[in-house]
């Protein structure tokens, strides 16, 4: 059985609404689904604090682009609107691929349409945290274990502004 891990995150209107919705869009492949976490906006202060989630899918017979077209359909089912302005800007639903498993290889590739792992992810208390709960094994290939990318310096600073959400199981 093969694997993959997306992030969920929103910040604008009723954010555990907008992660359950992307949630029931995922209903024919979740695996795990994380607790979620309040976490303050990252690369971008000026914004509301983001809901956060991570979940395991079961990735058999979806190829890695596979996801990021999931990821982006559910994106604009949940009312995303880009800003090419602002970079890491607020958003009603993000959804990422964080990593994709073939079979028991993890798939490493550095196109800029589809990079993974998630090249930001490894430095994301708002990622790893909720991984951690639910895959505390996982190792980010090219970065590492995830309780060690836990423990850097950047990381650990944020850990403690990460705080648990409401459950969506
Ligand atoms: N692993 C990945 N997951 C999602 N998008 C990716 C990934 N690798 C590259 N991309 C590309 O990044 C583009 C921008 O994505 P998006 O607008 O969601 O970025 P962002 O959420 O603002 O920032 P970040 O990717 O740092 O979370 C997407 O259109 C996609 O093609
Ligand atoms: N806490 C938090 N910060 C973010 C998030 C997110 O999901 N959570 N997503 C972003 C998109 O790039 C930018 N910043």
């Amino acid at each position: 059985m093969t694997r993959a891990v997306l992030a969920l995150g929103s910040n604008l209107g009723d954010q555990e609404a907008n992660l359950r919705k992307a949630l029931h869009g995922l209903a024919d492949h979740l695996v795990t689904v994380s607790g979620s976490y309040w976490t303050p906006p990252w690369g971008d202060p000026d914004q509301p604090e983001y809901l956060n989630a991570v979940v395991l899918v079961d990735a058999d017979g979806i190829p890695a682009d596979g996801w990021l077209e999931l990821a982006h359909e559910l994106e604009k089912a949940g009312g995303r609107v880009r800003d090419p302005e602002r970079r890491f800007g607020p958003r009603t639903l993000d959804v990422d691929v964080i990593t994709v498993w073939d079979g028991d290889d993890q798939i490493t590739q550095d196109d800029p349409v589809l990079t993974l792992p998630h090249p930001r992810a490894h430095l994301r208390a708002f990622v790893l945290v909720p991984l951690s709960e639910i895959a505390p094994e996982t190792v980010l290939a090219g970065h590492g274990p995830i309780s060690d990318l836990l423990k850097t310096e950047e990381v650990a600073a944020d850990v403690p502004t990460v705080r648990p959400g409401p459950s969506l199981r």
